[in-house]
């Protein structure tokens, strides 16, 4: 099973992926957009994504690339807790003027940064892995840090300054699975979609949500993103328990698409674990 994620190696998302498939085959990328589309042209059979941060909320990159979509779909899901370590090939905490990682794990370690580090200049980079070996080829190197995983620093030739520096103890990031294959029931599923009104009316969306609260469906999770057309345009993301096949999300899943413009559903998937 050939599998995507965002690399080079050592990345959190490798970290994901080795969790999902401890045997796959996994194939490093560099960004979202080309695992969707390796996954939609066949080069991959599956691609991990991270979608939401208990600290930080969506990854709208991957929200907005689902929204691409065309054959793919979320397939599967797992939470991964996540360590941050500040990574350099100095020894010396002092020396340090520019701070690189993903985004994502930047603005997870917001705090940190921001006390111990005012003066650095952050440095965004296309994922945690990829600032480790960007940092080292600096000339001034000991000047420069990254913050991923200590493994990933230490194929680097980094050591590792300073561990636990995300400014939430308890930091997870939830990844999807996306594929091709439709999926079967298993009792303990999840289905997530997205839809957008033509017009804004009262009790638009109070009206889709009432379906669910009628059938005593649950929801996960709630997001709304801007549908780029113009301000005040929304796609509303929504997570629910249960899946697609089942009589009861059927029904309410062709009712709500009577009521949108535009609708998508991602899938349906398992509830993943935590590791
Ligand atoms: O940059 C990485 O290592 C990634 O996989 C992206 C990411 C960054 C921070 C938290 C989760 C995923």
């Amino acid at each position: 099973m050939k599998i995507g994620y965002l690399g080079p190696e050592g990345s959190y998302s490798y970290t994901a992926a080795k969790c999902y498939a401890p045997q796959g085959t996994l194939i490093s990328m560099r960004g979202f957009r080309e695992i969707i589309q390796g996954v939609e042209n066949g080069t991959i059979e599956e691609g991990i994504l991270p979608i939401e941060n208990s600290t930080e909320g969506a990854v709208t990159q991957t929200m907005d690339a689902l929204m691409e979509t065309v054959d793919s779909k979320i397939k599967g899901e797992l939470v991964l807790q996540i360590r941050h370590n500040l990574l350099s090939l100095g020894e010396s905490i002092g020396e340090i003027n520019y701070v690189a990682s993903h985004p994502q794990a930047l603005e997870q370690c917001r705090e940190f940064l921001a006390t111990h580090y005012p003066h650095a200049v952050l440095i965004p980079s296309e994922s945690s892995s990829a600032a480790c070996q960007m940092i080292k080829e600096k000339d001034q190197a000991s000047a420069y840090a990254a913050i991923a995983n200590s493994w990933a620093g230490e194929n680097n030739g980094l050591k590792t300054l300073c561990k636990d520096i995300q400014d939430n103890k308890n930091n997870q990031t939830r990844f999807i699975i996306i594929g091709i294959e439709d999926t079967i029931t298993t009792g303990n599923d999840k289905t997530s979609i997205a839809f957008s009104f033509h017009e804004d009316y009262p009790g638009s969306l109070y009206g889709i949500l009432r379906e669910f609260a009628q059938e005593k469906i649950n929801l996960t999770r709630v997001e709304s993103r801007p549908a780029k057309a113009e301000l005040g345009k929304y796609i509303f993301y929504i997570d629910f328990n249960g899946h697609g096949e089942d009589q009861k999300c059927k029904s309410v899943l062709e009712r709500i698409r009577k009521e949108v413009n535009k609708f998508k559903i991602f899938g349906s998937y398992p509830i993943g674990r935590v590791y």
